[in-house]
């Protein structure tokens, strides 16, 4: 089979010059497409410079449509209004598209149903493989221990702009699962003042921002006289980009439909 040909978007980012890196380093994968927004001073750069690497020869364009035409594959971090408007691009190429941008909001997500109805999506707050067996542990300790107080704790480096991180949510979702609740109604996004006793069964979050933090967090359950502390810290960017492509080169010839990295990594039914 030939090489996947795959494209990034928000190419210039702090997770779209790790995408190139890691494709670039990925048999089977071929870098195909660089996207920048219209009016950024990386529009006609080499991904490869603009990555670290020595030229490649695929310029940074602000046209996404011809690209997407050409290519098998999108890896889009970027923002959730980029993220919709590429999904439709995408659905309409009929290419997977592989989403790893956080702060989507339930008319997102309603848009990125949509597009999967046409084409591969694979979308998850956390690429990498030890966030997604965590997320898996976290299930069934709170499935285990339903008595438990559930927090869970974050960091993040100091240009993040959206709170809880995705990771931090996905987390959260992963214990409502193992507890059979629902989390929007049970979750705590912030607490300040008088807030009265803590309510039973609710799922806390605390976020902290600051300097270079690539991405920690912990969820902590805590019960009478002990407590359990699972955790996760990221050192390098390349784990989230190496699990996008991964998730890709799975999307590869599978049936439309809106995936998570659990499904990618066969831990759906942990
Ligand atoms: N799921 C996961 O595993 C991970 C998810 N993330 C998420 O990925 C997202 C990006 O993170 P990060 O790389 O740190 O952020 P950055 O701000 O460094 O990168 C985002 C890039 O997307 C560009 N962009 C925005 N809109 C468009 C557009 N319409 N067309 C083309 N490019 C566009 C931005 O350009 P400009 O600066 O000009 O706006 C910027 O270069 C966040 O939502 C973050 O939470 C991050 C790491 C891991
Ligand atoms: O913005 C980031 O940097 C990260 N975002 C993701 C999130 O919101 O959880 C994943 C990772 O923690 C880094």
């Amino acid at each position: 089979m030939s090489d996947m040909r795959l494209v990034v978007v928000g190419a210039a980012g702090r997770m779209g010059r790790a995408l190139i890196r890691a494709i670039t380093e990925t048999p089977g994968a071929v870098l195909a497409g660089a996207i920048e927004r219209q009016g950024s001073s990386e529009i006609g750069q080499d991904a490869g410079i603009l990555a670290g690497l020595p030229p490649g020869g695929v310029k940074v364009t602000d046209d996404p449509l011809p690209v997407f035409a050409a290519a098998e594959g999108v890896l889009d971090f970027t923002s959730p209004a980029a993220t919709t408007a590429f999904a439709s691009l995408a659905a309409q190429a009929r290419i997977v598209h592989v989403i790893g941008t956080t702060g989507l909001v339930e008319t997102d997500l309603d848009k990125l149903d949509a597009a999967a109805r046409h084409a591969v999506l694979v979308r998850s707050g956390n690429m990498s493989l030890g966030v997604n067996l965590l997320a898996a542990l976290v299930k069934r300790a709170a499935a285990a221990l339903p008595d438990f107080d559930i927090e869970i704790l974050e960091m993040h480096h100091r240009h993040k702009v959206d709170a809880p991180s995705g990771t931090a949510l996905l987390l959260g979702e992963a214990a409502a699962e193992g507890r059979d609740i629902d989390l929007s109604s049970s979750s705590v996004r912030s607490r300040d003042g008088h807030t009265g006793a803590r309510p039973g069964g609710a799922i806390g979050f605390a976020t902290l921002r600051g300097g270079s933090v690539v991405g920690e967090h912990s969820v902590i359950l805590a019960g009478p006289g002990e407590r359990i502390e699972l955790s996760h810290k990221a050192e390098d960017r390349a784990i989230f980009a190496n699990g996008a492509v991964r998730a890709a080169l799975w999307g590869r010839g599978k049936k439309p439909g809106h995936y998570s990295m659990a499904d990618v990594l066969g831990l759906a039914d942990v």
